[in-house]
């Protein structure tokens, strides 16, 4: 198996037309979260993927629970419970095509994990792990159950990846940073904004950054997502920048940040370099900003060979 992520999903409502929510009256029901995000993202692109999870017993959980397991997910430790609605969330476009989120997962069905759900057998099949902030911020009890998987991680020499996905909305900055530090002493790499780094370690430039991550915490490899400015990646003393994208109709950027760390994890198992690495991700996030949804716009691997030019692109 390669890749392993744990979090909570949700069902996406997107607005059919922009401006106030209170204005808008019809929605497409599609599937987010993050974690799941980045599953699929890596199981488009042709590798071995699991996701742990819990949704609720109900229309919502059910639909979420297919739409993963036909994407190719190993859903196995992906359960169904009574009692706990599936978490709901809105989007909201406005003008210039910003983005609000509206959440309604208080109560969110991957409260009833326990630690003991961790599989060790389960969990040491995978190349690599991969956690996000938003698990950890819905709920207390979640922070113990990543870092029964992060012990694990370590004991079994599973590369761990996080990407901070610092939501404000669901916790403090206080409380994402002391949160999401307590797991670096088991992390491998990170990827993260400049927001987040500036939230997390007091800084977003890249010298400070490289100083503070190997001293304090022995982290040798992260990346710096600076949206239209592009990647920085630090890795063995070397410092690699990559370009965005240019001239893409961007429609909907939400989810375009699991698309990057589906294509630069999928770079780690394949033992690329990290300008290889910092370049097919921003290409995979690029198919994401240009498609309505979190997840709908992930491309497979024939796509991304099309749009590299490495394959033909017959359209009739
Ligand atoms: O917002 C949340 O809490 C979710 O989990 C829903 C979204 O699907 C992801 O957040 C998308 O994440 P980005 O790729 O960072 O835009």
């Amino acid at each position: 198996m390669d890749v392993l992520t744990i979090g909570d999903a949700l069902i996406t409502m997107n607005p059919m037309s922009n401006g106030p929510l209170r204005f808008v009256n019809s929605f497409e029901r599609k599937v987010g979260g993050a974690e799941l995000n980045v599953a699929i993202g890596c199981s488009r692109l042709g590798l071995k993927t699991g996701w742990i999870s819990r949704l609720g017993q109900d229309e919502f959980g059910r639909h979420i629970y297919s739409f993963a397991r036909g994407e190719g997910i190993d859903v196995e430790h992906v359960k169904l419970v009574e009692g706990y609605p599936t978490s709901v969330y809105f989007k909201e476009i406005l003008n210039g095509n910003r983005i609000n989120s509206y959440y309604y997962r208080g109560n969110s069905p991957t409260e009833t994990l326990k630690t003991t759900d961790i599989d060790e057998e389960y969990v040491k099949q995978f190349k690599v792990i991969h956690i996000s902030g938003v698990f950890s911020a819905i709920h207390k009890n979640n922070r113990e159950i990543i870092l029964a998987l992060l012990k694990i991680a370590k004991k079994n020499n599973v590369y761990v990846t996080l990407d901070p996905n610092i939501r404000l909305k669901l916790w403090s900055a206080e409380e994402a940073r002391n949160t999401l530090c307590s797991y670096l002493p088991y992390v491998d790499m990170i990827m993260m904004g400049e927001e987040e780094a500036e939230i997390l370690f007091s800084t977003s430039k890249m010298d400070e950054l490289t100083q503070l991550l190997e001293e304090t915490y022995s982290i040798k490899n992260f990346v710096l997502k600076r949206g239209a400015k592009g990647a920085v990646g630090y890795e063995d003393d070397q410092i690699t920048s990559s370009p965005a994208l240019e001239n893409l109709e961007i429609v909907d950027e939400i989810g375009a940040g699991d698309a990057f760390a589906s294509g630069y994890i999928y770079g780690i198992i394949n033992g690329w370099t990290m300008e290889k690495r910092l370049s097919f991700a921003n290409s995979v996030a690029a198919f994401v900003l240009t498609v309505p949804g979190d997840n709908e716009g992930l491309p497979y691997m024939e796509d991304l060979e099309k749009f590299l030019g490495l394959k033909k692109d017959i359209q009739r």
